[in-house]
């Protein structure tokens, strides 16, 4: 029986709340081999990141420069995958950086706009690298995204409501512009007006995200991840709801992702591409 080299991977944003839960299942994950972890907050500096994430010392210390990781990451007998939960403002750096050094990204971090994922797809494409960009890992929203590709074959009108902490930088959530773009590639028209509309206070009909499909933010203490696809039709409502309690959820879809990206060339954005 030939045993496997394990992946190594490099863990970007280890010590936020979604890093902490990638370190705790990488460093239980037998095919992997974590090989660094990065984080900006200077109050994880120097500390060793299974203490950070709660499961116990990992020999691993937190570190703020990602390009040096990435040197230890190559210099592994197999290609390595960096996994990025950051933040909106640094994550097209991190997964060029990620891509020129041939490490492989797995991106959670939301925010990208169409252009620079369209850039990132063509930088890709030329280094012939596999790069997995996934607003949500969970495999509840993806059968909740293919429920609502169903419904909008009998449903003209649909509005999404998100819901989320209020630690969390963008609006509207990746995972709502996804599934926004997901019933707008259909080639429908949704939501054809039947009265002319006055906004009289500034964003109360959400944002247009999409083939005049509206998305409307929540941001509050108490919540974590929730999306509502709401379709209305003469006489009746049909509700889609998906509830995150506990961020575990994501991580089969980001172990899924870390073994699938080494196998593919190019970007490729969404969970349900690659299950
Ligand atoms: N795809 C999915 O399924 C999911 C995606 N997300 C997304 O993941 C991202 C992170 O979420 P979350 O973990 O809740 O956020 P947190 O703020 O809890 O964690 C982010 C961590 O990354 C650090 N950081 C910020 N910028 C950089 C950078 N440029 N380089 C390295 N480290 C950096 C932060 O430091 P500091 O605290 O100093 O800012 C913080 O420690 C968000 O975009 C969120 O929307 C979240 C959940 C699921
Ligand atoms: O910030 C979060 O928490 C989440 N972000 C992602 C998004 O923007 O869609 C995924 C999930 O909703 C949790």
């Amino acid at each position: 029986m030939t045993v496997e080299t394990p992946i190594p991977v490099v863990v970007n944003g280890a010590a936020g709340k979604m890093g902490r839960e990638v370190i705790k299942a990488v460093s239980q994950a037998e095919d992997m081999m974590l090989v660094g972890a990065v984080d900006k907050n200077p109050n994880y500096r120097g500390q060793d990141v299974g203490e950070v994430a709660g499961c116990g010392a990992l020999e691993v210390p937190i570190l703020d420069d990602l390009e040096s990781i990435l040197v230890v990451a190559t210099q592994e007998q197999v290609q390595g995958v960096m996994v990025d939960f950051t933040h909106p403002d640094g994550v097209y750096d991190n997964v060029r950086s990620a891509i020129a050094y041939g490490v492989r990204p797995v991106v959670g971090t939301t925010g990208l706009s169409d252009k620079q994922l369209q850039e990132l797809a063509e930088f890709a494409d030329k280094a012939s690298t596999g790069c997995l960009i996934i607003p949500n890992f969970s495999i509840g929203m993806v059968l909740l995204q293919q429920a609502a590709i169903q419904a909008s074959q009998y449903f003209d009108h649909v509005e999404i409501i998100e819901l989320h902490h209020n630690q969390k930088a963008d609006a509207p959530s990746g995972t709502a512009i996804k599934t926004a773009q997901m019933l707008s590639d259909l080639g429908k028209t949704y939501n054809t007006p039947s009265v002319q509309e006055t906004e009289n206070i500034d964003g109360s009909r959400g944002g247009v995200v999409a083939d005049n499909i509206r998305v409307h933010s929540v941001r509050l203490p108490g919540l974590i991840a929730h999306q509502e696809v709401i379709f209305g039709a003469q006489g009746q409502i049909y509700t889609l709801r998906h509830d995150t309690s506990d961020r575990s959820c994501y991580m089969a879809g980001v172990l899924l992702s870390i073994r699938k990206v080494t196998e593919l060339k190019g970007l490729v954005y969404g969970l349900e591409k690659i299950l």
